[in-house]
């Protein structure tokens, strides 16, 4: 397992293999402050729960293996920018070098669900001029504490419904395998996106060694 902190500063690079296929999957955190971004990427990297996070903004970059293969996962774990308008909380260079989202809130916290409702919004509004939008899970945070639970599941699921993403209710404190079921949901959705994307690239493919072979027929 590879756990390294790769630089405090995002790079919007994406790189590909010999064959233009994706070997590195980014995935960006967003949501409000306090809900366990940090702690959903320290679990996932990790597999602990160490409790005390920091406010540091951060990419990590971490070898997975799923089904046998090999997929690097850059990780920006994001911070909410404190002084900033709703509408600023998601910036078109993180949706440009994402390849997915996972957008947290806590279940014991309203507010924060009511900012991943805004964010979603948003993510829709800036993504709405370009032909493809990013895959995204939403996930409920804190599940352990169920006794100051706020947030119903059914909201919760509603809202991913809605916004057609992923689901899920995690607690980054109790369970790693809650966790990773959300990198690799997420991944999932990344790959059959990509499978579409490269599935139109094929057929303008065929059509092409089509109308090469036609044209040489004719000379
Ligand atoms: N009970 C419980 N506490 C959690 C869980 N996940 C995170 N926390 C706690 O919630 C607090 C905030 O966690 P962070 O991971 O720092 O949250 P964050 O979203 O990264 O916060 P910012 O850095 O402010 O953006 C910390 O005290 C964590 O220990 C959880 O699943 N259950």
């Amino acid at each position: 397992m590879v756990v390294q902190v790769k630089s405090n500063l995002p790079q919007c690079s994406k790189a590909m293999d010999g064959n233009q296929n994706k070997v590195e999957t980014n995935i960006l955190l967003l949501g409000a402050e306090n809900v366990g971004k940090s702690a959903l990427t320290v679990r996932f990297l990790t597999k602990r729960f160490i409790g005390e996070y920091g406010d540091i903004e951060s990419i990590y970059s971490h070898i997975d293996k799923i089904d046998g293969r090999a997929i690097s996962f850059n990780i920006w774990d994001s911070l909410y920018p404190q002084s900033c308008e709703s509408s600023e909380s998601v910036s078109e260079e993180q949706l440009r070098w994402a390849d997915g989202i996972v957008l947290v809130y806590s279940i014991c916290d309203r507010a924060s669900f009511e900012v991943v409702q805004q964010q979603v919004a948003l993510i829709q509004k800036l993504s709405s001029s370009s032909s493809s939008s990013v895959p995204m899970v939403v996930v409920g945070n804190k599940r352990d504490l169920q006794h100051r639970r706020v947030v119903s599941s059914e909201e919760g699921r509603l809202l991913a419904q809605s916004a057609d993403c992923g689901f899920f209710e995690v607690s980054a404190a109790e369970a790693y395998h809650g966790v990773l079921l959300v990198f690799h949901g997420l991944h999932e959705l990344i790959k059959e996106a990509r499978g579409v994307k490269k599935g139109a690239a094929g057929i303008m493919g065929i059509m092409r060694t089509v109308s090469a072979v036609f044209s040489k027929k004719r000379e």
